[in-house]
């Protein structure tokens, strides 16, 4: 009878599927936000609602030559869910990016007036600081040197016939947009009746996952189309607003949803162990009033909490930690260095790994902060797609490779001459870049901006728009002052000044955090994932910045003035944003969960995590 009992708590969730899938009726579309925390069941809760669709509305949907879209947050993410669906063409997933290019790619005409608009706009402001700036300084050098290629992409509108974009990759070329431009322009077009008709004509279901993640300008734009067409036209939005990480996501998704929205709640956590459930129900009660169960069948599971002075040696740190963690659970995998590392912050990876002085300036501009991240800023592109794969392929002899990537990006081959320049051409292109690789010579470790002014000199490949000043000799002349503007377009110069004295070596390290394949993962990696046994690193010391304080958290620091106004105004603060990272790493537990605190002031954090009720007295370890 127990057991029967123990099956049904597990399965009490169920019937929030069938209220999914009802609000996908083609005939009574509904739109909802699914309530659920981290290893809830989302995804498979959104690939069952999917196969249901299949089961149901194939026809009716084929016979119109209507899809359901859905976005996910990252090509992975679009691979699996596509996987699971047999990659049936009834369903477009794609990332978001891809969705809104494929919406308004072709309406070239209504681009380009919205560029015209958009980059005069841009100048207007450009000129209005270059009103207030001093001539001398590099930031005016800079603007005007950003005023004149908006200027020449303006009069360059009038003779694009066709604009391009590749969400995957660089856009170079005078058609390309860019990622931002991309994403505003479908915005403003789902603004116009004309555009929401299409949308909703050829996806009268679209489904969001990671929606607390999706960018706010295109949320903002899809609720308000769901607002205009309700009752043809059903947004269905999954994800956990406790697991916000980007900045540029909706703060205050599912507080003011619509009346008419429904609003699914998923209490049960499949993933993790019961008392992993319960650490992460205690982190996540100051937020909401979201508690979940465990499954009746999963084990007890362990967490442990090691605190250390911040001055301690990491490495053997780490390493004693999983002694312990494989004597406390008896589990000889953290001996083996089976488990994975989790990195609350970005810093972390990139002191560890040793790309601090490429990262570190750029993640200083909130501008470019996603873009750093995400791996799609073209300016790191430029190098980590074009030179760096010229590199691998020439460590292994790979030549093949190298006239592929030649081939794809060269400037020096697109000019169209008789085929015996083309030969020449061909030529050209093979000693620069042998030129370019003799830099790397007897072992060499070139700086970035060396290997930079490099391929400029030899007109090899296009330069990113906002690096071409850093080519230039001028910008070395005396004349230009270092203390220029103390205004945003000083630091953005100031910052890609630093990072392009980093030796090229972390563009390497940078592209393997980033893609994922190092051994280090932070909670933007870890998203949607899960391990056996997990560590958790906290380590603000390491992490450098402001955004996040493991401190404030753990009550080893005060709050800020700035973080009691804000938080007087119900505004994000330090501390909310260090919550939900802490939560995303634990939750991502199954079976272990080892937490490594380093920090100024032990004793106060094992008082603090204990009166939170975060952990118990014989879970707490101070190592001196
Ligand atoms: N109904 C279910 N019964 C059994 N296992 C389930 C069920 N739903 C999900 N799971 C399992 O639980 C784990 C978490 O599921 P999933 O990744 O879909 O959750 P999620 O809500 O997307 O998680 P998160 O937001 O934390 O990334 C997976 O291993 C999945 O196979």
């Amino acid at each position: 009878m127990v057991h029967i009992e123990q099956i049904e708590h597990n399965h009490i969730d169920d019937h929030i599927d069938d209220e999914i899938i009802k609000c996908l009726d083609l005939e009574n579309p509904q739109s909802f936000f699914l309530f659920a925390g981290a290893g809830s069941g989302k995804t498979r809760s959104l690939v069952t609602a999917l196969e249901k669709i299949r089961e149901t509305s194939y026809q009716q949907l084929r016979l119109k030559g209507q899809r359901v879209a859905i976005i996910t947050y990252t090509n992975a993410a679009c691979e699996e869910i596509g996987r699971r669906l047999d990659y049936d063409p009834l369903f477009s997933v794609s990332t978001i990016h891809t969705f809104v290019w494929e919406l308004i790619k072709g309406f070239n005409k209504d681009i380009s007036e919205w560029l015209y608009a958009n980059l005069t706009h841009q100048i207007t402001d450009l000129e209005e600081k270059q009103r207030n700036g001093r001539p001398t300084s590099r930031a005016f050098v800079v603007r005007q040197k950003n005023i004149e290629a908006k200027q020449k992409r303006i009069n360059n509108l009038k003779k694009i016939k066709q604009f391009t974009y590749n969400p995957n990759g660089i856009n170079q070329g005078k058609e390309s947009l860019n990622h931002s431009e991309v994403i505003s322009i479908g915005a403003y077009f789902l603004s116009k009746p004309l555009m929401q008709k299409i949308l909703i004509k050829k996806f009268p279901i679209l489904l969001v996952d990671e929606s607390q993640d999706t960018n706010k300008e295109l949320l903002n734009a899809l609720f308000e189309v769901e607002r205009k067409n309700n009752g043809t036209f059903s947004l269905g939005l999954f994800g956990d607003t406790m697991q916000r990480i980007y900045s540029d996501g909706k703060e205050d998704l599912g507080i003011n949803l619509p009346e008419n929205w429904k609003r699914p709640v998923k209490k049960m956590n499949h993933r993790c162990p019961k008392r992993i459930v319960k650490l992460i129900n205690r982190i996540r009660s100051a937020v909401d009033d979201q508690e979940q169960r465990p499954r009746t069948d999963k084990e007890e599971g362990h967490v442990h909490f090691f605190i250390l002075p911040s001055t301690a040696d990491r490495i053997k740190t780490e390493e004693l930690v999983a002694q312990r963690m494989a004597q406390i659970t008896e589990d000889e995998k953290w001996i083996d260095v089976d488990y994975m590392t989790l990195i609350l912050e970005h810093h972390m990876a990139a002191t560890r790994l040793g790309f601090s002085e490429l990262f570190q300036p750029l993640h200083k501009i909130d501008k470019l902060k996603t873009g750093l991240l995400e791996g799609s800023l073209p300016e790191l592109n430029f190098f980590t797609e074009i030179i760096l794969p010229i590199f691998n392929a020439h460590k292994v002899g790979n030549k093949f490779a190298i006239a592929s990537i030649a081939r794809k990006y060269s400037r020096l081959l697109r000019i169209q001459r008789n085929e015996r320049d083309q030969l020449l051409q061909i030529k050209n292109v093979q000693d620069a870049i042998n030129q370019l690789l003799s830099l790397w010579n007897e072992d060499n470790d070139p700086l970035c901006i060396d290997v930079l002014q490099c391929v400029a000199r030899l007109n090899l490949f296009e330069i990113p728009d906002s690096l071409y000043s850093f080519v230039k000799e001028e910008k070395r002349e005396q004349n230009v002052t270092e203390d220029g503007d103390n205004d945003r377009g000083n630091e953005l110069i100031n910052a890609w000044d630093e990072c392009l004295k980093a030796p090229f070596s972390q563009i390497n390290e940078y592209a393997s955090y980033i893609t994922g394949t190092s051994n280090f993962m932070t909670h933007q990696g870890v998203k949607g994932l899960e391990f056996p046994r997990v560590m958790v690193i906290i380590d603000d010391h390491s992490a450098g910045g402001f955004l996040f304080s493991y401190e404030k958290l753990f009550g080893a620091k005060d709050k800020t003035k700035a973080d009691a106004e804000n938080e007087n105004v119900n505004k994000d603060t330090t501390i909310d944003r260090t919550r939900r990272l802490f939560y995303v790493t634990c939750s991502r537990a199954e079976k272990s969960l080892a937490i490594v605190a380093y920090s100024e002031k032990p004793e106060e954090v094992k008082k603090h995590v204990l009166k939170e009720g975060w952990f118990e007295e014989s879970e707490v370890e101070i190592i001196s």
